[in-house]
């Protein structure tokens, strides 16, 4: 079967799949709880069917927002990126792209994974969650009330961001994540996914995802800033990481920027080349190499 096809078919059973589980969330079916989904869900508004927004909410949350950061990250904060790609083509080599295979291999690539979600976290003042009940809470010292009832927000990026746990917060760092011999450091935790009961349950998904797009991005393409005026303004463009550079209401993307990407080599953009023509041809020919 055509692969167009067979993606259409599973397409339409991924989307009968995610309305079953949202009408079960919605309806407090698969917890048996009152859920912060059912209680949105039930409350009128103006934007009416309130299973688009969660759909929504899964869709732009997962790797889109991330990817869009890591870009901005090569652009911004370049430094690391001949470290990253030295240790991709001695391991990978010229010849055929990053596969799963390699992951184990390739613990810069990894670490530039953390860093991208730790640096600009997709979904910075985490998701709204109520309290069930009265609570005390101790921190630094300091005991604090928490009364049943209350909205409370897991602000990652100020987590992600505290200088006493990571050394210049703002500066894209991959290298924080590896030991002097570049080994993976073994203490990762993020709060970039949430907490708790309702973690991010995408989290493997997540970051295998953006392993292998990051890879294979470093493998193949130099990014960089596009040079010349902008065609709107007739200035250079103004590149921006800071808030004022980033928008959403529960993500939060960089705002649209330009950004170059220049094969490695000749031999690189041929390899690339003849994947896509490969996967273009028949899916079957891309899982495996994808799997590794
Ligand atoms: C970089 C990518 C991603 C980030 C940063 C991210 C982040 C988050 C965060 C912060 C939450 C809220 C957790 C909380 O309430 O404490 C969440 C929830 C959720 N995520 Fe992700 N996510 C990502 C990718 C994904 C992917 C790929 C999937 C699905 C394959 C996914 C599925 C979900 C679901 C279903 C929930 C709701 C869980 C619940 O309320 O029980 N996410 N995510």
């Amino acid at each position: 079967m055509p692969w167009r096809t067979r993606a259409k078919a599973y397409r339409q059973h991924e989307d009968e799949l995610y309305d079953r589980l949202v009408r079960e969330a919605v309806s407090g079916k698969s917890s048996g709880m009152n859920t912060w989904a059912s209680e949105f869900a039930r409350v009128d508004k103006p934007e009416g069917d309130q299973s688009r927004f969660m759909n929504q909410f899964a869709a732009t949350v997962k790797t889109t927002v991330a990817l869009q950061t890591f870009i901005l990250a090569c652009i911004m904060h370049p430094e690391w990126i001949n470290k990253a790609q030295k240790q991709i083509d001695d391991i990978v080599g010229p010849d055929h792209l990053p596969s799963f295979a390699d992951r184990s291999r390739l613990p810069h690539i990894e670490a530039v994974v953390r860093e991208t979600v730790r640096w600009r976290p997709s979904v910075r003042f985490g998701v709204p969650h109520e309290s069930t009940a009265d609570d005390i809470v101790e921190y630094n010292g300091e005991h604090y009330f928490i009364p049943a009832g209350t909205t409370v927000f897991d602000v990652t990026w100020a987590i992600e961001h505290d200088p006493g746990r990571y050394a210049n917060p703002d500066s894209f760092e991959p290298e924080r994540f590896l030991d002097v011999k570049g080994k993976l450091l073994s203490n990762y935790e993020t709060s970039s996914f949430g907490f708790g009961r309702r973690i991010c349950p995408g989290i493997p998904f997540a970051e295998q995802t953006l392993w292998i797009e990051i890879a294979m991005l470093l493998w193949t393409f130099n990014i960089r800033k596009a040079q010349g005026p902008n065609a709107e303004t007739g200035l250079a463009f103004r590149y921006d990481d800071s808030d004022a550079g980033f928008t959403g209401n529960i993500t939060s993307a960089p705002r649209d920027f330009p950004a170059v990407f220049e094969a490695r080599s000749v031999r690189h953009a041929e390899v690339v080349r003849r994947d896509w023509e490969n996967c273009e041809k028949d899916l079957n020919v891309l899982l495996p190499v994808a799997k590794g």
